[in-house]
């Protein structure tokens, strides 16, 4: 078998179609865009060209779009007196800091401080507590998993009734959610770890097999079920002394080509779930909008 290679550009673009069509409404219903406001600290260098994207999509869209860039070196207090005046903005719908954030800045104090009806990256404990309680009418959910599940149901369809799900990595940013929404489709959902037992054997039994570990291609392809659908969400940099000295090529968490000869349908990297998960940023600051106005809840990717 040679996988159906989902195709996670085009699939953004097609979400990033939707919220420019929702964004349009919204400004004629309520005479102003909905705004995003996206915070980095400090200078890595992959985050700075992530958040570089998200302000440059936000225009796209047609969103009132804020960047602010801190220095390292910014204390705990000042961030977070950084987010208590966007919390209070009322053209602000949507509050994404970026991560990782500087070791001496506790992530979970700052992404707690965001107003829960602005957390556009769904990791506020309150839009947390939604997702697990199934409060789908209610909840901002994280990117990456929205985005996957776009891709999933593009491949099997909504419902994932009597499915196997095996979901390799329990961050609390791709895992954790992931295995929520899965079970949400009605997935028989297992989420596997570094200490779980004979992975490659319980990998083997996965329907949908999602792979969000951050270790290069560690899924290989004696672990995936023949005709298995594969998610890769794993974003690797390693050296690539084929393409000359110090240079580097992205792979996956996933072996592509030994999983692309067995599974049905796998999502590429770079081009699968990367993607999505600006796009979703972008359908999620849409929707926060909507919450926020007292108006229906969009749905994208349907
Ligand atoms: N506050 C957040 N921080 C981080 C998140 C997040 O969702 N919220 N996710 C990642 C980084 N990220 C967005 O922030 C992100 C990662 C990757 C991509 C992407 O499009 N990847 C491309 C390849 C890009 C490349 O060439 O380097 C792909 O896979 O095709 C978009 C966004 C951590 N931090
Ligand atoms: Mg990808």
């Amino acid at each position: 078998m040679t996988a159906r290679i989902i195709d996670g550009k085009a699939a953004a673009a097609a979400v990033l179609a939707e919220v420019k069509a929702r964004v349009d409404a919204f400004r004629a219903t309520k005479g102003r865009p909905p705004g995003l406001a996206v915070v980095l600290v400090g200078e890595d260098p992959a985050s700075q060209v992530y958040v570089r994207n998200k302000g440059r999509e936000a225009e796209a869209a047609g969103f009132r779009s804020e960047q602010h860039t801190l220095p390292v070196t910014t204390s705990q207090a000042d961030l977070l007196a950084l987010v208590a005046r966007v919390n209070a903005d009322p053209g602000i719908d949507g509050i994404l800091v970026q991560l990782p954030l500087p070791k001496d800045i506790d992530a979970e104090t700052v992404l707690t401080a965001i107003d829960p009806a602005k957390d556009v990256d769904g990791f506020h404990p309150v839009n947390v507590g939604l997702l697990g309680s199934g409060a789908t009418d209610r909840a901002l959910v994280p990117c990456t998993p929205a985005g996957s599940m776009i891709l999933i149901e593009s491949v099997l369809g909504p419902s994932l009734a009597g499915k196997h799900a095996v979901v390799v990595g329990r961050s609390n940013i791709v895992g954790k959610p992931i295995a929520q929404l899965l079970l949400q489709r009605d997935a028989t959902v297992t989420i596997a770890h570094s200490r779980t037992a004979d992975l490659a054997a319980l990998c083997r039994q996965a329907d949908v097999l999602v792979a969000a570990v951050g270790r290069p291609e560690m899924v290989r392809g004696d672990w995936v079920k023949p005709g298995a659908v594969v998610i890769d969400v794993g974003i690797n940099r390693i050296p690539a002394p084929e393409k000359g000295e110090g240079k580097t090529r992205l792979v996956g968490d996933v072996a592509y080509a030994e999983a692309a000869a067995v599974a049905s349908a796998i999502t590429p990297v770079p081009g699968g779930v990367g993607p999505m998960t600006i796009a979703l940023l972008m359908a999620n600051t849409v929707t926060a909008a909507h919450l926020r106005e007292g108006l229906a809840r969009p749905r994208f990717g349907a």
